[in-house]
């Protein structure tokens, strides 16, 4: 299994986001998490910051859309160019529509799931999707400490993929740090967005090393 880590710029210095971004050249991804203050009771940036961030980025954007009325916004961060956009199942209406508009405008189509957020009516529908993420704290904030009452959700997920399915990528976001990448890994993650563990270290590089190398032992155990 793959691992992947997606450092999540919520943790990063806001006003120098194009150094910030430059600082992860050994991440797969940078993870962009956006926030309206009414999906969530925290503010971040739009579809233009996105953008600006599309054009300066030398690794992929993975888009966490952490908003309201998430169907009519969603398809307009595809057409940005970002990689992935993950919207909240629990703010859509119609989860399949939504995914297929996102692989229609050429971006991958990634659904999350809050910690309370059951994950058995979306079993059937995982070819639909490209990413599951399972959210491993509450959504909104950085800093926080990881919820390892979420791990069902993540096993029942990879029992779930057919061998033709095994290429979406199950991903975790929240608290996630050398000491709790393993526990994720272990229950079937692969792709893990980490905020504060990177961007407050004093190497990032190394901390993104480090959480690969923790991950990668978890799966080999
Ligand atoms: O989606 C998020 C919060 O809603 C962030 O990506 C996440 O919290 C990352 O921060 P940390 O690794 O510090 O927990």
């Amino acid at each position: 299994m793959t691992v992947r880590i997606h450092p999540s710029i919520l943790s990063a210095d806001f006003v120098n986001l194009e150094r910030e971004v430059g600082r992860i050249t050994a991440a797969d991804a940078v993870h962009v998490d956006v926030m309206d203050n009414h999906f969530v009771p925290n503010l971040t940036f739009g579809p233009q910051m996105v953008e600006r961030l599309q054009a300066v980025s030398s690794i992929p954007l993975d888009v966490h859309l952490m908003i309201a009325d998430v169907d009519r916004w969603a398809p307009g961060y595809a057409e940005l160019g970002a990689e992935c956009v993950t919207f909240h199942a629990e703010a859509a209406a119609d989860v399949v529509a939504t995914a297929r508009a996102l692989r229609e405008r050429g971006s991958l189509a990634g659904l999350a799931l809050k910690p309370g957020t059951p994950v058995e009516p979306y079993l059937e529908l995982l070819p639909e999707f490209d990413q599951v993420l399972v959210m491993t704290v509450e959504p909104g904030f950085g800093g926080q400490s990881f919820m390892a009452e979420t791990m069902p959700k993540l096993r029942s997920l990879r029992a779930a993929l057919r061998s033709d399915e095994r290429s979406i990528r199950l991903q975790v976001d929240g608290g996630i740090t050398v000491d709790t990448i393993g526990i994720a890994a272990e229950a079937g993650a692969d792709t893990f967005v980490a905020g504060s563990s990177v961007y407050g270290a004093d190497d990032v590089e190394a901390a993104i090393a480090g959480l690969r190398a923790a991950a990668i032992a978890a799966h080999a155990h």
